[in-house]
Order: C-alpha cells, then structure tokens, then sequence
C-alpha cells in the first residue's frame, strides 16, 4: 500500500522537492527528544536525523519538528532525516538560536485561535495571539467557542471587530453543532491547521469533531497505560478523514502568547503611523503624531493604543530581532508570497460570503 502524501499535507511542488535517487519525501509527524516518526510514501517510520545533517544545524530551530517536510533515505530502520525542506511557517517557543528555542510546529497554514464566548473572553488576548499568529508565517482564524453559553454574542463580535481587521472570525458551538460547517470548510485538501488558546476553551472537543471520532482523549489515556508510556509514539501530526490536517503537540497546548508581528496585528495603528512628523515616532507626546491625532478624533481607542505600546514593550525585551531573523529566513526560502497570498484569498472570500 502507498501512502498519498498529499492527504497528509503535500502540495504537487513538494512532491517534486526530493529528486536524489536514495532519498524520499516525509513529513515529522511526531518527536520525543531525537527520536522523530515520519510518513513516508510507504507508510509511518521512526527516523532519526543523520549525523552530516545534524553537524551542520546551527541552532536548536534548525532542527525537524512535526510538521516538517524532509528529505528521508528509508532503507534501514529508523529512517535517516538528511535535509529539512524550507518552512513556509514556523510556530516558535523563546527566541531563535537562544538556547531555549525550539519549533512547536512548522508548515501550518492556519491557526485557529480559540477563545470560549463565557469567561475566557478577552479582546486583549485575542490581540496578543494575533501578533503571535501572524509572526509564524501562518494565517490566523479567530474561533469563538461555546455560543450555546453566551446571550450576546452580537456584542462580544462588536467588541472584537477592531482587532480582528483582516481576520476571520467564526463562532461555533461544539454543543448544539452551529458553526462547525464553517469551521471544517478551512480543513480541506492539503491544508495543515493548528489549534492554540487557553486551556478548556474547547480545542479538543473541535478538533475530535474535525476527526469524526474521540480520539484525542483516547489517546492522553494511552499514553499512560501500562503498555509503557514510549510504546506507542503518539501520533502529533492527526489526518482527517475530509481531507487535511491537524498538528496538535503538547508544545502547542503549553504555547503562551509571547513574540509576535505587531505591524498586521495592529495594521491600523502600523498605517497611521505613516503619517507621524518623526519616523521613530513612539505615538506619545511627539508633535505632528498621526495616531495621537485619531485618538483625539475618536478614530482608535486610548485601549487599543495602550495594549499596542504594551506588547511593543515586552517584544522589544523579548528578543523580538532573534524572531524577525526567523521570519527573514522564511521570507528568503519561501517568499513568503504563499502567505499573502492566503491572506488575500480569505479576505476575497470573505467578502463573497
Ligand atoms: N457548553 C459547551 N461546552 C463545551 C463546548 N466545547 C467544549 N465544551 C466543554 O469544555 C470543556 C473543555 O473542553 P476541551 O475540548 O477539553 O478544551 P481544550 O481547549 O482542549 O483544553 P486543554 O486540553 O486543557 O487545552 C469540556 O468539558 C467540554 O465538554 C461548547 O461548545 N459548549
Ligand atoms: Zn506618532
């Protein structure tokens, strides 16, 4: 049996990336420490990257994480990793080439930021998550979880509809079932997704309705049974049965907001600064300050503006550059025209609807 690597995320210009005779495509579908599972064309296999490959990564990011696409010769067992393909998107924890860095998932084309419409609603963090979101290289979908718990949901859109310019919004209940037709249009073909928000806002009980069955807390229970906890590698990188794919690791549940791009998070702060007196501009007391002068007018509020300055603050103390250079390697591999591209699609469509 061949495995179609296009139900597990494959474009048709990635299937032509591999062309030396004894190496073949796969994708990481799961790591624990050095020891990776991959999906190659014959089916899964434990892999591990070769000695040559790992002497020349320079830094902990450099190295395969689920989602990767890489070059694999597949003779032997474990499978032996020899390149890692350019990354069209990466989702990163601490900063690149520090110490601590390390890829939760790569190659995902949209993240779903979930936030519950009862208590964990928060327009600030959805903010924070965006930065983040648009940062990875990935293109954000705001999913509003649990409408069966929320008597206004009207306002809580309304509240949302400045900071969420360009984005997607859906509202779902995994409860009475309303909106999850428009989720699972996301999830199709080859697109790979990844769910993040706060714990309990309801990411697994979506993601086991995109999988048709319960296989995510079956799975935390397997884990752990007698069998022995590393008998069976759990599989991080999760084939739908409508097509597409979602990438679910434990980094991604742990994943807090930190490091993001402030410019399409706050595009409509980026582009009023273009018109400030001074280039450097800090929005604060400088003369001829375009964004001083809307908020004077009403056209932003004092709130946007103090969270925008807010995490300015912490991504400049974050080590934001070290991220930026991430994003500048993405740009040099990839263009990351895929990514505009993406995002030009979902605001076409979105207009149609
Ligand atoms: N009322 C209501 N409850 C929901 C809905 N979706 C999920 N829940 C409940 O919310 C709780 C948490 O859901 P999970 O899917 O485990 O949340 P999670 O985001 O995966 O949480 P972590 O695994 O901790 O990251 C569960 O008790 C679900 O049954 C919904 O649409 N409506
Ligand atoms: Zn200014």
């Amino acid at each position: 049996m061949t495995i179609d690597l296009q139900d597990f995320g494959a474009t048709p210009d990635l299937l032509t990336q591999v062309t030396l005779p004894d190496q073949t495509l796969a994708r990481v579908t799961a790591q624990h420490r050095e020891l990776y599972q991959v999906m190659t064309t014959q089916g899964s296999r434990p892999a591990q990257v070769a000695g040559r490959l790992s002497h020349e990564l320079r830094q902990s990011t450099d190295f395969p994480a689920v989602g990767d696409w890489v070059a694999v010769t597949a003779t032997q067992s474990p499978a032996m990793i020899q390149r890692v393909l350019p990354r069209q998107s990466v989702l990163i924890r601490g900063a690149v080439g520090q110490a601590g860095g390390q890829v939760i998932a790569a190659n995902v084309d949209t993240i779903f930021i979930c936030m519950s419409l009862n208590a964990n609603f928060n327009v600030r963090r959805i903010e924070r998550y965006l930065t983040m979101a648009w940062d990875s290289g990935a293109v954000p979908v705001v999913v509003l979880t649990k409408a069966d718990l929320c008597v206004d949901v009207a306002a809580k859109l309304a509240e949302l509809a400045s900071v969420t310019l360009g984005v997607d919004v859906l509202t779902c209940s995994a409860q009475t079932g309303a909106g999850i037709a428009s989720l699972k249009a996301y999830v199709t073909g080859n697109q790979t997704v990844s769910f993040i928000g706060s714990s309990g806002v309801g990411k697994s009980t979506l993601i086991n309705q995109l999988l048709g069955s319960d296989q995510l807390a079956t799975r935390a229970i397997r884990a752990d049974d007698d069998k022995g906890r590393h008998a069976t590698t759990a599989r991080e990188l999760l084939r739908l049965p409508a097509g597409g794919v979602v990438i679910d690791t434990p980094g991604m549940r742990e994943l807090q907001v930190q490091g993001g791009n402030l410019d399409q998070a706050f595009a409509d702060i980026t582009a009023l600064a273009r018109h400030c007196k001074f280039r450097n501009c800090t929005h604060q007391t400088e003369p001829g300050c375009a964004v001083q002068a809307a908020l004077a007018a009403g056209q932003l509020t004092a709130e946007r503006l103090a969270s925008y300055q807010k995490l300015q603050r912490e991504l400049a103390y974050n080590g934001m550059n070290a991220r930026e250079r991430e994003n500048a390697k993405i740009a040099r591999n990839f263009g990351s025209k895929r990514a505009m591209k993406q995002v030009m699609d979902h605001v076409k469509r979105g207009k149609r609807r």
